[in-house]
C-alpha cells in the first residue's frame, strides 16, 4: 500500500515537474521570440530614421546621430538583400531611397545620363564635374572623384554624411551618390548659372547691383543655416566666389561641403586647408579654424561682390587703399555696374564686410548679425522703390489729369465755336 502511494506521489510530482518544465520553455521561446521581433522593429526603425534636420524642419540629434545614419546606409544594403522585399529591390536594384534620403545610382546610370562622361562642366581639386540628364529627365551635376586624388575617400564620405542630413534653399542639394566599379561619385541639383567667379570675372553677363545684394544675403542665409541651424553646426572653411553656384533665377546658394577640407593652401601642403586669398590670417598663425573664419572668408566675398576685383588680384591692397581714401569704397566699386548702383547700399555692404574682416576674430560679427544686416538693406532698397513707384504712380496720375483737363478745355471750345 505504502509503496503503491509512494509509486503515484512520485509519477504526479514527476508530472507536474514535466508539466512545469514544459511551461518554462514553451515561455521562453515565447520570450524570446517576442524580443526578437522588437530588436528587428527596432532595426528597422533606425533605418527610416529622416536625415537630421533643423530649425523646425524635423529632429535633430548630435553628431553620433549621423554616424548611426551612414551605418543605416550599410545596414539597409545587407538587409535589403534578404527582407521579403528584394522583389522590389530587384526592379530598382540600380537606386534605392539611403537612410539619409538621398538616392544611391549604379555606375551605368550615371554614364548613361551623361553620354559617358562627355558632358564636362569644369573641373575642380575633387575631379571634373558632368551635366547629367537622369532617366527621369532630371538635369544634375555629377562630381566625379578622381582616382589620383589624394582626399578621396575621406571627402566622399564626410560629403554624403554631411550633405545628405543638411537641407537649406542657400546650400547646394546633393541628391544622390554612386559607389560602383571603383568610382565614386556625387550627384547634385543642377545650378545653371555656374559658380560666381565665373560670373564676377566671366564675359557673359554683368550681375546688377540688386542681384548682387540679393546674391550676399541668399549666401549669408545659407552660412546661417550651417553656423546655427545644423546640429551640430557646420564650419564651411573653403567658402569663397567658386563654391558659390547659382540657380536659373540668379539665387545664390553655397556648395562644397566635405570636398572643401582638403588641403589646398597655395598649392603646398601646409597643413592648411581654404584658398589662398580667403584665409583668415588669424588661422593661419593659429592653425585654429572657427566659425569666425569663415566670417572672415564671407567678407572677402562680399568685397568680390563690390568691386569684381578677385582675391588673388591683390583685393586685400584695394581693400586697405580705400579705407584710407576720404571717398572710400567709392573708389573701387566695379566699373562694370556704370554707377548704375545706390551709393548708401554699396557702403552699407562694405561696412559689414569690413566688420567680417576685423583682425580680431572675436571682434566680427556672427553669421546671424551679417544677415541682419545686409537684410536691413535690402528692406530700405525694397521701401525705397516703393516710394519711387508710388511718386511714379502720383505723378502719372496727376499727369492723366491734366490730360483729362486739357480734353475737358479743348470740348468746352469746340462747344463755343
Ligand atoms: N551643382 C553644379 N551645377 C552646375 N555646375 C557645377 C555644379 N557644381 C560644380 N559645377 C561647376 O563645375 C566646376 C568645378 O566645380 P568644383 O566644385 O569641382 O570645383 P571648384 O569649386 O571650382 O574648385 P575647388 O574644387 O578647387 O574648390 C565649376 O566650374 C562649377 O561651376
Amino acid at each position: 500500500m505504502v509503496d503503491q502511494a509512494g509509486l503515484v506521489i512520485g509519477v504526479s510530482v514527476g508530472v507536474a515537474l514535466g508539466l512545469l518544465i514544459a511551461v518554462l520553455v514553451f515561455f521562453s521561446i515565447r520570450w524570446y521570440k517576442k524580443r526578437a521581433h522588437l530588436r528587428r522593429c527596432a532595426n528597422e526603425r533606425s533605418l527610416t530614421t529622416l536625415p537630421i534636420r533643423t530649425n523646425g524642419l524635423g529632429t535633430s540629434t548630435d553628431f553620433s546621430a549621423s554616424l548611426t545614419n551612414s551605418i543605416a546606409i550599410q545596414r539597409t544594403e545587407n538587409h535589403q538583400k534578404n527582407s521579403p522585399r528584394s522583389w522590389w529591390n530587384n526592379q530598382n536594384k540600380d537606386r534605392f531611397a539611403s537612410a539619409s534620403g538621398i538616392l544611391k545610382y549604379a555606375y551605368k546610370d550615371i554614364q548613361k545620363a551623361t553620354q559617358n562622361f562627355t558632358t564636362i562642366l569644369g573641373e575642380g581639386s575633387f575631379g571634373p564635374v558632368y551635366k547629367a540628364t537622369m532617366a527621369t529627365g532630371e538635369v544634375v551635376a555629377v562630381k566625379a572623384l578622381a582616382s589620383n586624388s589624394k582626399q578621396g575617400e575621406k571627402e566622399f564620405q564626410t560629403e554624403v554624411l554631411l550633405l545628405g542630413r543638411l537641407h537649406h534653399r542657400n546650400l547646394v542639394n546633393l541628391l544622390g551618390y554612386c559607389v560602383d566599379k571603383g568610382q565614386r561619385m556625387l550627384i547634385y541639383e543642377f545650378m545653371s548659372n555656374g559658380s560666381l567667379e565665373n560670373l564676377l570675372y566671366g564675359e557673359d553677363r554683368v550681375l546688377s547691383w540688386g542681384e548682387r545684394l540679393q546674391i550676399a544675403l541668399d549666401i549669408s542665409h545659407g552660412i546661417e543655416y550651417l553656423h546655427e541651424g545644423a546640429v551640430p553646426p557646420v564650419i564651411h572653411r573653403d567658402l569663397k566666389s567658386a563654391n558659390i553656384l547659382l540657380d536659373s533665377l540668379m539665387r545664390a546658394k553655397v556648395a562644397d561641403f566635405g570636398l572643401s577640407k582638403e588641403e589646398n593652401f597655395d598649392g603646398r601642403n601646409s597643413g592648411l586647408k581654404g584658398t589662398y586669398g580667403y584665409i583668415d590670417p588669424v588661422y593661419m598663425s593659429t592653425n585654429k579654424f572657427t566659425m569666425m573664419s569663415d566670417i572672415y572668408s564671407f567678407g572677402i566675398i562680399i568685397f568680390e561682390l563690390i568691386t569684381a576685383i578677385h582675391p588673388h588680384q591683390n583685393l586685400m591692397d584695394y581693400i586697405n587703399l580705400a579705407a584710407m581714401s576720404s571717398d572710400g569704397v567709392d573708389v573701387i566699386v566695379d566699373e562694370k555696374l556704370r554707377g548704375e548702383f545706390n551709393l548708401e547700399e554699396v557702403r552699407g555692404l562694405a561696412s559689414v564686410a569690413h566688420k567680417c574682416l576685423r583682425k580680431l576674430p572675436r571682434k566680427r560679427p556672427s553669421i546671424a548679425e551679417v544677415s541682419q544686416a545686409i537684410l536691413k538693406i535690402k528692406q530700405r532698397r525694397l521701401a525705397r522703390d516703393d516710394t519711387m513707384s508710388f511718386a511714379g504712380s502720383d505723378f502719372s496720375q496727376t499727369f492723366s489729369r491734366i490730360e483729362d483737363q486739357q480734353i475737358e478745355l479743348r470740348r468746352m471750345t469746340t462747344m463755343k465755336e
